[in-house]
């Protein structure tokens, strides 16, 4: 037994969330991540970067060289239309993206997104031929009501449209209060909760209960990942801070490339 992470049919996938961070300066380091990639530094996993949305076409090039995918982070449900300063999931895709982080909590609270509106937008996001990346998770409040299941099924259950596959959709469950903290639950815990998420989609889709990818996020960071992509149902992780340099981020992938030299 090699301790590495956990195994199964599913392509693992870690994904990084610059969110409103990066000057077209810092696309050095999006380069970084694409020739490290390519060198197979991430092993079998799949390896996305989701950047703010004005640095999409300049990395678009060396990203799908390198077959790293390019992902927005958020988008609005319509095509196009009278909504200002929005982008549609079409503009993200022209841009040269294949990927949407949807359902944030830091858009759902700081833009009052609810699961009706990112059902809209995973919505759009199928529509246009991009992969939804949508989060999930519940507040340190919550989870200390015992309440983390229920929220957690309820933005599940709420926010995932019925056209959702194992190709169009991905879920990131994100506790609150695990972003950009240090803290992290326990692994019983996320092992937990990614059960308990893939029993609960496969009760509303039973049809990609078992093809769908459920990835960690929160603190994520190299010293920490071994560990939690290991747990079983982690089939990857949603890497905010340590995404922004090319080390720390390859350093999480890295794992997956480290078990496959291992096993
Ligand atoms: O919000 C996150 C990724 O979407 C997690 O952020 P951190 O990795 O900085 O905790």
């Amino acid at each position: 037994m090699t301790n590495g992470p956990s195994r199964s049919e599913r392509r693992p996938l870690v994904a990084g969330n610059w969110k409103m961070n990066g000057l077209r300066k810092d696309l050095v380091e999006a380069e970084k991540i694409c020739v490290a990639a390519a060198a197979g530094e991430a092993g079998e996993a799949e390896v996305v970067i989701c950047l703010p949305a004005t640095l999409l076409i300049s990395a678009a090039p060396a990203c799908h060289a390198a077959g790293v995918g390019l992902g927005g982070q958020h988008c609005h449900g319509e095509p196009k239309g009278p909504f200002t300063g929005d982008l549609s999931a079409e503009m993200l895709r022209d841009a040269g993206a294949s990927y949407v982080i949807l359902g944030h909590s830091e858009r759902r609270a700081g833009h009052n997104e609810g699961n009706a509106a990112v059902r809209e937008k995973t919505r759009g996001a199928f529509r246009a031929g991009l992969t939804a990346i949508v989060c999930v998770g519940e507040t340190r409040g919550q989870r200390e009501a015992g309440d983390a299941l229920p929220i957690v099924g309820s933005q599940l259950t709420g926010s995932i449209p019925g056209e959702a596959t194992p190709q169009n959709l991905v879920i990131a469950y994100e506790p609150v209060w695990a972003i950009g903290t240090g803290l992290t639950p326990t692994l019983r815990d996320i092992a937990e909760m990614h059960r308990f998420i893939r029993e609960r989609v496969g009760v509303d889709l039973p049809r990609i209960r078992d093809g769908i990818r459920i990835l960690y996020g929160g603190s994520v960071k190299p010293n920490n990942a071994a560990d939690l992509m290991r747990v079983p149902n982690v089939d990857g992780a949603l890497v905010g801070g340590a995404s922004l340099t090319a080390k720390d981020f390859m350093g999480i992938a890295g794992v997956y490339r480290d078990y496959c030299l291992a096993s």
